[in-house]
């Protein structure tokens, strides 16, 4: 039987998972999930279509530039960011709600939006997912083949930035092999926070 959760899971922490696009964030997560369906993960807004496969409200909540615009203005959102020519948001209500029964939650984000979360709450958790080398990354978005070369090139021109940037982040996982990858996240989303460590935030 595959259990819930560890029965370790509950400190009420925020991790954030980044990493460029293809690097294997969703494949990683679904590996944690496949083995802990009770593991939390935020479901975000995007503006971008859906691929063949996804889900109105599985992978995303499919939105048009109305409702992305409203959700701005009324402060739904954690953090957004635009990406590669859409726009990508956290719903902050679910985060908040999942935060407030002591149990953790983990976003799957871009850089851009990994700031803006330790800006707002600097104990979260930052981890980034890197590739084993620069070829693996082009040959995984090339592979997954869901997005045409024009728009790979664009994201890979953002990976680049992407990679520069790891030095921001609290842990950075190397992709090499889905199954080592996800045994690393695991534990990171039940290590304490330092913050408990200490006896609490809030005393
Ligand atoms: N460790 C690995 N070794 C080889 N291939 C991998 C590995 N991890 C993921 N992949 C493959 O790389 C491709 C991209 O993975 P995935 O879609 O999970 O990336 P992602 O980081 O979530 O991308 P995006 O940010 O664009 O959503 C997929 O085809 C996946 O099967
Ligand atoms: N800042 C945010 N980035 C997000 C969010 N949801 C997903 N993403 C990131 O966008 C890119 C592209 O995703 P794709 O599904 O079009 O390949 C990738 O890096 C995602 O992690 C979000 O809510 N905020």
């Amino acid at each position: 039987m595959v259990p819930d959760a560890p029965a370790f899971l509950h400190h009420a922490r925020l991790t954030v998972l980044s990493g460029p696009s293809g690097v294997g964030k969703g494949t990683v997560v679904a590996e944690v999930r496949r083995r802990y369906p009770g593991v939390w993960l935020s479901v975000s807004v995007t503006t971008r279509r859906p691929r063949p496969g996804e889900t109105d409200g599985v992978q995303y909540h499919f939105v048009d530039d109305a409702e992305f615009d409203r959700l701005v203005a009324t402060d739904g959102l954690l953090e957004w960011a635009e990406y590669a020519g859409n726009r990508y948001g956290t719903p902050v209500a679910p985060v908040r709600e999942r935060l407030a029964t002591g149990a953790p939650a983990l976003l799957e984000i871009e850089l851009q939006g990994a700031r803006q979360v330790r800006a707002r709450d600097p104990e979260a958790q930052l981890v980034f997912l890197a590739p084993p080398s620069w070829a693996d990354l082009v040959s995984r978005l090339a592979g997954r083949g869901s997005e045409p070369p024009e728009v790979q090139e664009r994201r890979l021109a953002i990976a680049q930035a992407e990679l520069d940037a790891s030095g921001e982040f609290d842990v950075v996982v190397v992709n090499d092999d889905v199954a080592r990858a996800a045994d690393e996240l695991v534990g990171l989303l039940t290590a304490p926070s330092p913050d408990l460590c200490r006896g609490g935030a809030h005393e």
